[in-house]
Parts: C-alpha cells; sequence; structure tokens
C-alpha cells in the first residue's frame, strides 16, 4: 500500500482524474479517499499501476514553501560545453572549476567522463589537482545501456572510476522519447533508471537523476513521467532534476508541474529543475520552479549551452539572493560582474553589454528624464545598486540627454560643483555643451562608445585648458606600385614575346603621410614651457597606419610615454548609403596604453573618411596625455587667462 498526497484542496468542488501510465486513460479511477484533513487530502493507492492522481479545482495556487536554502549545481563544464563554439582544454576546466568553487557554487559539474578522453583526464587530474572547499565535484552520464547489466556497462563504470562524490545520470521520462529514441519498453526504461541508480548507490555517491523531457514528458503521459521518478527513489536516488529540455514550457506550467511533483514527493524530497532557454524562459522557468518547491537550480555562467543556451546562472543568483532572499552566494555575490566577464574571456566569446546584471549596459542611462529622475533619487531607474553585483551605473552621453547627463559627466570629471551650478554662467556653458552634443549627433558623431571623445569636447568649452597639441597640416599620399623582381625565378627574362610574366613582379600599396605639429612641451610633468614645432613623416600600409607612425613619432619625441599607446580598433560606419562615396562617414578608434593599460575610444565624422580618422586619433593621443599629465594642461581658471594657449 502507498499513499499520495495533495496540498490543501480547500472546499470547492474537486475533480480527481487518475492516471493509469499502462493506458494513459484520464477518467476518474481506482482511488479511495481515506481521509480528509482540513489541509490535506490523502488518497490511497490499491493498484500497483496507478501512480498519479491529477486534479481540476477552483483553488487559488497554493503559497510559495518556504524553503531553507537553495543549491546552486553549475554545469558550465558539462552542457555550457554542449553550446556552439565553446570548446574548453582540461587546464580551462580546472581552472574554472576551482573559480566557481571560491565563488560558492555547491555543484560542480565536470563533463562526462564516458564521452571522451578530454573528460577522462580532467576526472583524473582534479583528483589530484582540485581542492574545492567548498562545491562538490560532479561526474554526468546517463542510464545504463539497454538490455545490459549495470556492472557490463563502460558508462556506469567510468562514472564510479572518476571518483567524485556526486554522480547525475540522465533518465528517459517521457514516453515519446522512451518509445521512438531509447527505443525500448516502458518498463525496461524504468529498470535502467533503476537498477542504474541502484548501482551508483552501491558504490556510495550521491545520485542526481535528471529526468530528460520531464516536462513535455508530463503533458503527455504524467502518470508514467512520475513513474520514472518513482523508479529512481526505489532505486534510491538523492535528487530528481525535472528538465525542460526543449525549453519549450512557459513559467506557470513548470510551477504547476513541479508543484504537483512536490506535493507527489513530499517536502523532504531534494527536487532540482534544469531549464533550457529557447523561448527566452530559461531563468524564469527555474524560478518558477523554485517558487514551486525547488530546491536545487542547475544552470550555466553566462547561459552558455547546446542550442540556444541553458539557464544563465549569472541572473539566477542574484535574483534568487536579492530578490527572493536567499543566501545562496552571500557575499561573494559582489564579484559577479567580474566572474561573468572572466568567463567570456576563456570562452572567447565576446562580452554581452545586454547581460542583466553584470553587462555593460546592465545600469547605463541614456534618457534625458532618467538621468535627471537618477541625480535626485539614485534608484529611481534602477532595480538594484549595481554595486552588489561588482557592476557600476553609467551616464550616457547622446542626442537623446539632458542637461543632468552633462551635469553628471561634469562632476564625475570634478569640473563643476554643486554651488557653480547655481551660476548662470555655468548654466549657460553647460547648455552650450549639451547643444554642441545634439548638433554633432545630428552630423553623424556618436558619442556613447567614445567617452574620450565627450570629455575632450566639454574640457575644451572651458578656459582653464589648454591642448597640448595641434596639428597644423597634414598629408597623406597614396598609390600603389608596380615592384619588378628583375628576373624570374626560372631565369626567364621579365618581357617574353611582349607579355611580362606573372611572377616578376608584385603590385604593392604605398602610402605615406606627412604630419606637422604644434606640440606644448612640459618639464617633469610641470606646466607647458615651450611650443615646439614638429615634422614628421612616416610610411605605412594604409592611410590611417601612415597617419598614426607620423603622429605617434612627433608626438613621442616631446612625450615620451606615449611610446605605450596603440591603436587597437577601428570602426568605420557609411551614415547615408544612398549619398554613396559622397557619405558621411563616422570613425570610432580605440586605443589601448600598455602601461597603465586603460582602454578609451574616440568618435569623428566627416565626409571625409581620412580626415574624420586623423581627427579620432589625435583625439586619442590627446586624451591619453590628459590622463598621464592632467596638471600641465589643466589650470585654474585665472592662470588660464594668461596662458592661454597660442600656438605657432
Ligand atoms: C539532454 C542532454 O543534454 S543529455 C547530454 C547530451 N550530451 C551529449 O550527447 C554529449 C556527449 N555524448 C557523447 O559523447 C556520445 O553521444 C556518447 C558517448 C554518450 C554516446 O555515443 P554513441 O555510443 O556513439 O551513441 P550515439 O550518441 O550515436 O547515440 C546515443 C545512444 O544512447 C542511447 N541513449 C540515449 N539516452 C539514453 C539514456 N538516458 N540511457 C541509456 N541510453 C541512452 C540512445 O538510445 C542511443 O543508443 P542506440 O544507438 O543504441 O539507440
Ligand atoms: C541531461 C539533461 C540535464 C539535459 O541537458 C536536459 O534534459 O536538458
Amino acid at each position: 500500500m502507498a499513499y499520495l498526497c495533495w496540498p490543501k484542496l480547500g472546499n470547492s468542488t474537486t475533480v480527481l482524474n487518475c492516471k493509469c501510465w499502462k493506458s494513459n486513460s484520464c477518467k476518474p479511477f481506482g482511488f479511495q479517499v481515506v481521509t480528509k484533513f482540513p489541509t490535506t487530502l490523502w488518497i490511497k493507492r490499491y493498484q500497483k499501476r496507478i501512480w498519479l492522481c491529477t486534479m481540476d479545482h477552483q483553488q487559488p495556487n497554493p503559497p510559495p514553501l518556504a524553503l531553507d536554502r537553495i543549491d546552486i549545481y553549475d554545469t558550465t563544464l558539462r552542457d555550457g560545453s554542449q553550446g556552439e563554439n565553446i570548446s574548453f582544454t582540461v587546464i580551462d576546466k580546472l581552472r574554472i572549476a576551482k573559480t566557481m568553487d571560491e565563488f560558492g557554487v555547491q555543484y560542480i559539474e565536470g563533463g562526462w567522463p564516458g564521452s571522451n578522453p578530454k573528460d577522462v583526464e580532467f576526472f583524473k587530474r582534479a583528483k589530484k589537482e582540485l581542492h574545492l572547499g567548498h562545491a562538490k565535484l560532479v561526474a554526468f552520464g546517463s542510464t545504463r545501456r539497454k538490455g545490459i547489466d549495470c556492472q557490463d556497462d563502460a558508462n556506469l563504470r567510468l562514472l564510479t572510476e572518476a571518483e567524485t562524490p556526486t554522480v547525475t545520470i540522465v533518465a528517459k521520462s517521457c514516453e515519446k522519447q522512451v518509445v521512438k529514441v531509447l527505443n525500448v519498453s516502458l518498463e525496461e526504461n524504468l529498470a535502467m533508471i533503476e537498477e542504474s541508480v541502484r548501482y551508483l548507490k552501491e558504490h556510495n555517491k550521491e545520485v542526481m537523476v535528471d529526468a530528460e523531457h520531464f516536462f513535455d514528458g508530463y503533458k503527455q503521459n504524467a502518470a508514467y513521467a512520475l513513474a520514472c521518478l518513482d523508479a529512481a527513489i526505489r532505486g534510491g536516488a538523492d535528487v530528481l532534476v525535472l528538465c525542460d529540455t526543449n525549453g519549450g514550457c512557459l513559467p506557470w506550467e513548470i510551477y504547476e508541474t513541479t508543484r504537483s511533483v512536490v506535493s507527489h514527493f513530499g517536502s523532504h524530497q531534494r527536487i532540482g529543475i534544469h531549464c533550457h532557454n529557447d523561448m527566452e524562459l530559461a531563468v524564469s522557468n527555474s524560478l518558477s520552479a523554485v517558487y514551486a518547491g525547488a530546491s536545487l537550480v542547475q544552470g550555466t555562467m553566462n547561459g552558455y549551452g547546446e542550442r540556444t543556451g541553458n539557464a544563465n546562472l549569472v541572473s539566477i543568483i542574484p535574483t534568487l539572493q536579492l530578490k527572493m532572499n536567499y543566501n545562496v552566494v552571500g557575499s561573494k555575490l559582489s564579484s559577479l560582474t567580474e566572474l561573468s566577464r572572466w568567463m567570456d574571456e576563456v570562452t572567447n566569446l565576446p562580452h554581452q553589454p545586454s547581460r542583466p546584471y553584470v553587462g555593460d549596459c546592465a545600469f547605463a542611462h541614456k534618457g534625458g528624464l532618467h538621468v535627471a529622475a537618477i541625480l535626485k533619487d539614485e534608484q529611481s531607474y534602477q532595480h538594484i545598486d549595481p554595486a552588489l553585483v561588482g557592476n557600476r551605473r553609467r551616464m550616457l552621453i547622446s542626442e537623446l540627454s539632458g542637461r543632468g547627463n552633462i551635469v553628471d559627466k561634469m562632476k564625475q570629471m570634478r569640473l563643476v560643483t554643486d554651488s557653480q551650478l547655481q551660476d548662470p554662467e555655468w548654466k549657460r556653458r553647460i547648455q552650450g555643451i549639451l547643444e554642441q552634443v545634439k548638433s554633432l549627433e545630428n552630423k553623424g558623431y556618436t558619442f556613447e562608445g567614445a567617452e574620450a571623445s565627450i570629455e575632450l569636447m566639454i574640457r575644451r568649452t572651458l578656459n582653464n585648458y589648454r591642448s597640448p597639441f595641434e596639428l597644423l597640416d597634414f598629408t597623406v599620399l597614396t598609390g600603389n606600385k608596380r615592384v619588378y623582381y628583375g628576373e624570374s625565378l626560372s631565369g626567364d627574362n621579365i618581357v617574353t614575346d611582349g607579355v611580362i610574366s606573372p611572377e616578376t613582379f608584385r603590385n604593392e600599396s604605398i602610402t605615406q603621410a606627412i604630419v606637422k605639429l604644434g606640440i606644448l612641451e612640459t618639464s617633469n610633468g610641470a606646466c607647458p614651457i615651450e611650443r615646439t614645432r614638429c615634422f614628421e613623416a612616416a610610411e605605412g600600409n594604409g592611410p590611417l597606419n601612415a597617419v598614426n607612425l607620423a603622429l605617434k613619432k612627433a608626438l613621442v619625441r616631446v612625450h615620451a610615454p606615449l611610446e605605450h599607446v596603440n591603436l587597437q580598433d577601428y570602426k568605420v560606419r557609411i551614415l547615408d548609403n544612398e549619398s554613396a562615396t559622397a557619405a558621411i562617414t563616422r570613425v570610432m578608434v580605440e586605443f589601448y596604453d600598455a602601461e597603465t593599460k586603460r582602454v578609451w575610444s574616440t568618435v569623428c565624422a566627416h565626409s571625409n573618411i581620412i580626415v574624420a580618422s586623423v581627427q579620432a586619433l589625435m583625439d586619442g593621443f590627446e586624451y591619453a596625455l590628459l590622463q598621464r599629465l592632467p596638471a600641465c594642461f589643466i589650470h585654474s581658471e585665472d592662470e588660464s587667462s594668461t596662458k592661454s594657449p597660442v600656438l605657432l
């Protein structure tokens, strides 16, 4: 005899539909109400084939279960590596496991030893090299193959040889998958699950069963889906993990089904959730399952994984901790942003700025109304304090800005004080800067990705700033040259019967740039003492390269630290395709200072791509100098009237 337990039904009319997994019939069938407590209805199961009663009733959803803690199970190294373009080396895997342990997750799934030699190697090295302080390492595999004994199954043997405290096996729990894909009888699948779990328990493992396609299986034949979980329990499974393998379920479906499972097994049974992101719902679905009583969440860092990915732990962890009050990783939460970006570096995938919580844009504010409100009340347009997850607030400057955006920027740059903001003269300046931004964006600039350009633009409107140099002239010559080798390798003449043999020459593009600069010289970081005029020329493999080299040569003569400044990225966008070659071109240049490790970007737009590029380059070098020698070029307002820069 066994009993099934349902949560409170109340006094509303209740229809019980009992399902038999063999016939999948769904009609009132073979149950007996034993007793009715005020909160719980007990149903006696008197036929072995009846596995579950489902019901329709008018009760509102029951309140969420109050769980003591939620365990985080990181499967980045297994399911994450099933994502396209992701391939970890053994060393990567060891580093990631160590880092995730330090971050404070409870389980780290290291891989599938039955899948490939790399994962076997990982578990072998992990035994010696990976000393986890907090998390349990997990080896992943599947239930035994059909028609064999567990002790003859290589996959199960390798799982035990991985010597991890915990093992997770994937089990089919959807009738259709069992019949069509596994191609075994429903009974044989139940036996595969039960025996595999028992075998692993006999090897003293903590065993989790990932019930693949559970939610789809439950829709198709709930009784059989539950029978699979029952088989796992009979084998001794510690955790039952419900999987939305195809990522096609809605949050309320996940909630209802998880709630039923939790009710079926009782709240002492650990239930886990594993969601995929095919409808962008993996995070919501995982949280819905927690709300319904699941106490373990499987997911991956940054949501890496098969197809569109897995549930993103980088969103789930802060939500559990900050919104649902579970202490998941404690104070380590403030390293989340750094961790997420580090994972992108290890996987060699670009940082996605729009990622919630940790993306560069997660707390970036653009609209003037938003910025103005935030200046009055920090949290006006933020759901949390960014510092809680190690991120930062950013105010963007663009044509959608209001005065608030400029004020914020100037405050950050310590260019204006609260009392100055009351001064009509400063108000006029700020309005002037705002208008300049809007006018330049109308001409093709975009200041959002080019914070160095906006900073320079603001400084140049103030009396106390001297530009450290000025480009007086520049010339760029570019052309194509045919270079002859003399005789060909075979020793034939260059010209045979009036035809030039192809192997006797090559085409070379040659570009030369000449720049004339007026540069303010400084002495030991003090104020500029002299103005120097410099001519320089350089050859490069294209116009930008040649100008960059010539500029740098000239500037380094006066300011040696600029030697470390390098052009890192160069993006060109034609803004008005219809005007073809007469279109405005926007150039954005990214710089890197190898000594200070700073990165910054500048922007310029012009109908001449070379002019736009040269201006963006000049701004980049100017910003570098400003960072390194601020005292040389910024003065008190009084000083500046006598030392205004007049270049030769
Ligand atoms: C939903 C998930 O993400 S589950 C994890 C999926 N991850 C991976 O598949 C990555 C690792 N996989 C692998 O390295 C390989 O697929 C292996 C080593 C596991 C198996 O490789 P092969 O032996 O060549 O089999 P192949 O992959 O072609 O087919 C899978 C076999 O496993 C069987 N199988 C599938 N699920 C299960 C299961 N839960 N229990 C037992 N057998 C299963 C299939 O029926 C099929 O067997 P069949 O060909 O006899 O019908
Ligand atoms: C193996 C399991 C956990 C899986 O990836 C899935 O079913 O989605």
